[in-house]
């Protein structure tokens, strides 16, 4: 008799799927805050190295943008006339966001922090000036508290696999909003100022349990027993390692930037969820398709959607033209809110 085909219990959940989902999202909430005859809106994007995968990121930026009704702006310049670009698109009316590719002076982080600075809170795209930064690490989420009608800004690969994990169904929506990881326990492989350590510390502040790893060991980052802190600390696990955390985790991140770097199968949880956000595969496809309920290889289109997400949400965050009647804070509030939960 012939053996009898046991069907694959993991599903492998692509990147395309999820981008799409919230770019109908994006277009719907950009014609509700600004109507049918807005014009179309612009991101500019500097590019001042020549940086393969930077290039290429701008590439799919490029389409994404222009098959959802947005401009987007490429300009080349070099490293010396950067800062002199991005000064002009901060007072230009018709950029509304501004995204400069990094690094540009590689071993050199102070000047491309300089360069994150120069960029205008109100463009700030990507989320990655000092503000918006404080303001995801203290789990703050309005840029005008008490009024709360301007959400801070996140950057965009964290926020990509924060939304992941919404599609996913591991966000819990029966827990209140800013709580509904409680209770999951995640391994994010990856510490970087522009990846892992934003994505732990958001992660955290939703109420996961999150054993962050890098190439020197392992932190914990929580809200603590019952999660009664308002925002996470961080705490070392002397003697830790990827071993020790991987059979306690609910979901497994891999960001490692290197081919030969694989997550160990074997140790991961019967069930487990992975998720890779390397451009190099961190899971043994196969292997992991025979272990893992979910499995999702890449989160690329998920970041490029995130972005255009972003710049919407800095067009409704923005004051109304001078001259314009005064917005009725119903109004105000409901083009707030088209975002809140979303
Ligand atoms: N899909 C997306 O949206 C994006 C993907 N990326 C990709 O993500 C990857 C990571 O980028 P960055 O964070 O900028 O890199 P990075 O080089 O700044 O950081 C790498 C991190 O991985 C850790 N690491 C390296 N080897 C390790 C090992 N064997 N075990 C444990 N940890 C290890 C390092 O300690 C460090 O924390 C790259 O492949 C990059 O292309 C980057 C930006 C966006
Ligand atoms: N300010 C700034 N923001 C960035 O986000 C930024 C940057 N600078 N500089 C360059 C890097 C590079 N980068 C990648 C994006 C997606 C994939 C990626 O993995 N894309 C595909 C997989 C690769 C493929 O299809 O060939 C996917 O996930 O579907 C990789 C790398 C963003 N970067």
């Amino acid at each position: 008799m012939e053996a009898q085909q046991v069907p694959k219990t993991c599903k492998v959940i692509l990147s395309d799927t999820i981008a799409k989902k919230l770019l109908s999202e994006v277009r719907e909430t950009l014609a509700k805050i600004e109507g049918p005859n807005a014009s179309k809106p612009t991101l500019a994007a500097f590019l001042s190295t020549d940086d393969p995968a930077a290039l290429q990121y701008a590439e799919w930026s490029k389409r994404t943008c222009e098959e959802n009704g947005f401009n987007f702006d490429l300009r080349k310049v070099d490293k010396e006339n950067l800062e002199e670009g991005i000064i002009a698109a901060n007072n230009d009316d018709q950029v509304d966001g501004i995204l400069v590719y990094y690094p540009i002076w590689v071993g050199n982080h102070s000047q491309d922090k300089y360069i994150k600075e120069t960029v205008a809170l109100s463009k700030d795209v990507e989320g990655l000036c000092h503000t918006h930064l404080f303001n995801m690490y203290h789990n703050v989420r309005f840029l005008d508290p008490p009024t709360n009608l301007k959400k801070s800004i996140l950057p965009c690969t964290p926020l990509a696999i924060v939304k992941t994990l919404e599609y996913l169904q591991i966000y819990n929506p029966i827990l209140a909003y800013g709580n509904r990881l409680f209770g999951k326990t995640i391994t994010v492989i990856n510490r970087s100022e522009v990846n892992g350590r934003p994505l732990a510390a958001l992660l955290a502040n939703d109420g996961a349990t999150v054993y962050s790893v890098d190439i020197t060991g392992v932190q914990v980052f929580t809200r603590g027993e019952g999660i009664r802190q308002l925002r996470h600390q961080v705490h070392d696990k002397e003697g830790w390692e990827l071993k020790d955390v991987l059979p306690l985790s609910d979901v497994v991140i891999g960001g490692v930037p290197t081919e030969k770097f694989k997550v160990p199968t074997e140790l991961l949880r019967d069930g487990a969820v992975c998720i890779n956000f390397s451009s190099f595969k961190n899971f043994d496809g196969p292997a992991v398709k025979e272990k893992a309920s979910i499995y999702v290889p890449s989160i690329g289109k998920v970041t490029i959607a995130v972005l255009l997400r972003n710049l919407v949400r800095l067009i409704a965050n923005r004051p109304r033209p001078e001259g314009s009647a005064p917005e009725d804070p119903k109004d105000a509030k409901a083009r707030s809110e088209a975002f809140i939960e979303g």
